[in-house]
């Protein structure tokens, strides 16, 4: 009898056959397996990321044209499972030669090269929530653009070749019913429609707060309208792209610079690859460094130590703070005046940090604290987290500006902290923006900020600077009502001293009444008039 088995030795080495299962894979692939990474887990998370990335996109587009946004977002349900999404804008539109690659292939998009601040980072968003919805509801997206009022509008239904990760275009033809400019975007997903914290109508409230010159429309799956009105008709400035600044650029980005460039000079590319390095300063950091100005940059790469002594001299060597303009903060003025649009409350401090930089990056950190009115009495304080302008709604545990917040001891604020909590409890509202010209975020879900040390001080610094002022709103407070219980126990006693008194003395007793009164008035005036008849009032 003969064997059919092959031996291992026939077979050959075991590397050979592991070979042959090795194959590239394609982006949308990878992403359509992990699609959590993006931000699609659970139903009601897949729904709102889906509206984020689209809101997202919509608000970019119209502040890079610079026109007032004006968002139209509509669910309606099909079945117990399945949503069907619509956001449509008023934005520019997207040119019918790109739009199919836009919606329809990932790590595509016109931000991930520029160094400004943009809600969009990796060209993912969009193309990602368009493979949800055919990965869910075997249906392909079906998106509208315009960008002329004298040219047609377009309408495609596409899906995402996986294999490929290109866009797969089922129907194209022009839309007569879509009028104005814009873009409009239809997706057909599994998704559950909820109430509460982090919910949709949660998302936009957030959202407005703080991009106070759009307006949104919302249609609920039951048709209920909500609508959230501007709070300002002044565009925010738009981020000017700028150059990396040297402060915290890493070893890795900075080869790659040095190898790409066609400078021939080493003091000339500092110069004009960096923002904030002039002659004089490049000259200084060659110097610290011990390297030939003139040296050739592209040789500077292949001498890896050289490299370390030059970011070791961007370090040492001062350069100014990198400029301002590449950021679009939402100032603490309008940060004011959205909370207090969307929110009842008694008290409210802000504060921003100078610009800074980390890996290259400017960032900047604006800060609100907002205390009583009907902020929730109960339990830990209420964090709302921001970057680049956009509320970020998952992963607060994991995330740099709640770590920030929890390095802070409230009981020095005069807030109460109970024993082992991170937080302080009672009516407090502790709201952080970042903007940056690129947020690190800890995932492409884009949920929380990565602890970068520059980061999470300035959070620190931020925050405590308001919790400064609320200390002394809170101690006035609490002044101002020790000064009331006296004040009464003294009207409780007058009548009855004074009667006393004026047996005692033979004198008149409504003159003697009306000279406490008197000394009461001038001793607490202050309260007197600030103070209004209910006991946990207090002034804006
Ligand atoms: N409504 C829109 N109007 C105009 N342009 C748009 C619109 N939506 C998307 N775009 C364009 O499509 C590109 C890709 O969008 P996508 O959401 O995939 O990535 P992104 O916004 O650049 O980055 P991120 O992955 O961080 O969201 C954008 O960079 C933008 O140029």
């Amino acid at each position: 009898m003969t064997s059919s088995k092959v031996s291992r030795e026939e077979k050959g080495p075991i590397a050979l056959e592991l070979a042959k299962k090795q194959k590239s894979i394609s982006v949308a692939e990878f992403f359509e397996k992990n699609r959590h990474m993006l931000g699609f887990d659970s139903l009601p998370r897949c729904l709102i990321t889906c509206i984020k990335e689209a809101v997202d996109n919509s608000l970019d587009a119209c502040e890079e044209s610079s026109i007032l946004p004006d968002i139209y977002i509509r669910i309606r349900k099909v079945d117990d499972k399945m949503l069907n999404i619509v956001v449509e804008d008023n934005g520019p539109g997207i040119h019918k030669d790109v739009l199919p690659r836009v919606f329809g292939k990932l790590l595509y998009g016109s931000r991930f090269h520029a160094i400004r601040q943009s809600r969009g980072q990796q060209g993912i968003g969009i193309s990602a929530a368009v493979l949800y919805g055919q990965l869910t509801s075997g249906k392909p997206a079906r998106i509208t653009s315009k960008i002329d009022s004298k040219l047609p509008a377009y309408m495609y239904d596409l899906k995402i070749d996986t294999e490929t990760n290109e866009p797969r275009i089922l129907s194209e033809r022009i839309d007569e019913f879509f009028t104005s400019k814009g873009t409009r975007i239809e997706i057909e997903m599994e998704a559950a429609y909820v109430r509460g914290r982090q919910s949709v109508l949660e998302y936009l409230k957030n959202t407005s707060i703080v991009n106070p010159h759009a307006r949104f429309t919302f249609i609920d799956p039951y048709n209920e309208r909500f609508t959230f009105e501007r709070a300002s008709d002044i565009l925010p400035k738009k981020p000017v792209e700028i150059k990396p600044h040297p402060r915290g650029i890493e070893l890795g980005t900075l080869v790659k610079m040095l190898q790409v460039t066609d400078i021939k000079k080493l003091s000339s590319f500092l110069n004009s690859e960096f923002t904030k390095v002039g002659g004089y300063t490049a000259e200084n950091i060659c110097r610290e460094a011990n390297i030939d100005p003139n040296m050739v940059p592209h040789d500077l790469s292949m001498d890896i130590e050289g490299v370390k002594r030059l970011l070791g001299a961007f370090q040492k060597i001062k350069v100014m703070s990198p400029p301002r303009d590449c950021l679009s903060p939402i100032t603490e003025d309008l940060l004011k005046k959205g909370v207090i649009q969307n929110c009842n409350i008694d008290f409210i401090a802000t504060a921003s940090r100078p610009v800074n930089a980390s890996r290259g990056n400017p960032f900047m950190v604006e800060a609100v604290i907002a205390f009583g009115g009907d902020i929730e009495r109960e339990g830990k304080a209420d964090i709302i987290r921001f970057a680049n302008r956009v509320p970020l709604m998952y992963q607060q545990g994991a995330c740099a500006i709640t770590h920030a917040i929890e390095r802070i001891n409230w009981k020095h604020y005069n807030m109460e902290q109970p024993k082992n909590a991170k937080l302080p409890s009672g009516p407090i509202m502790v709201l952080v923006h970042i903007a940056s010209t690129n947020v690190p975020f800890t995932s492409e879900s884009k949920d929380a900020v990565a602890d970068i040390p520059e980061i999470m001080d300035d959070v620190e610094l931020a925050v405590r600077q308001c919790a400064r002022e609320l200390s002394r709103f809170l101690s006035e407070q609490k002044k101002a009502l020790e000064a009331r219980k006296k004040i009464r126990i003294f009207e409780s006693y007058t009548k009855e001293v004074a009667n006393a008194l004026s047996v005692l003395t033979g004198k008149d007793e409504a003159h003697i009444e009306a000279r406490f009164l008197d000394i009461l008035n001038k001793k607490y005036s202050k309260f007197i008039e600030e103070i209004p008849a209910e006991d946990n009032a207090g002034g804006e």
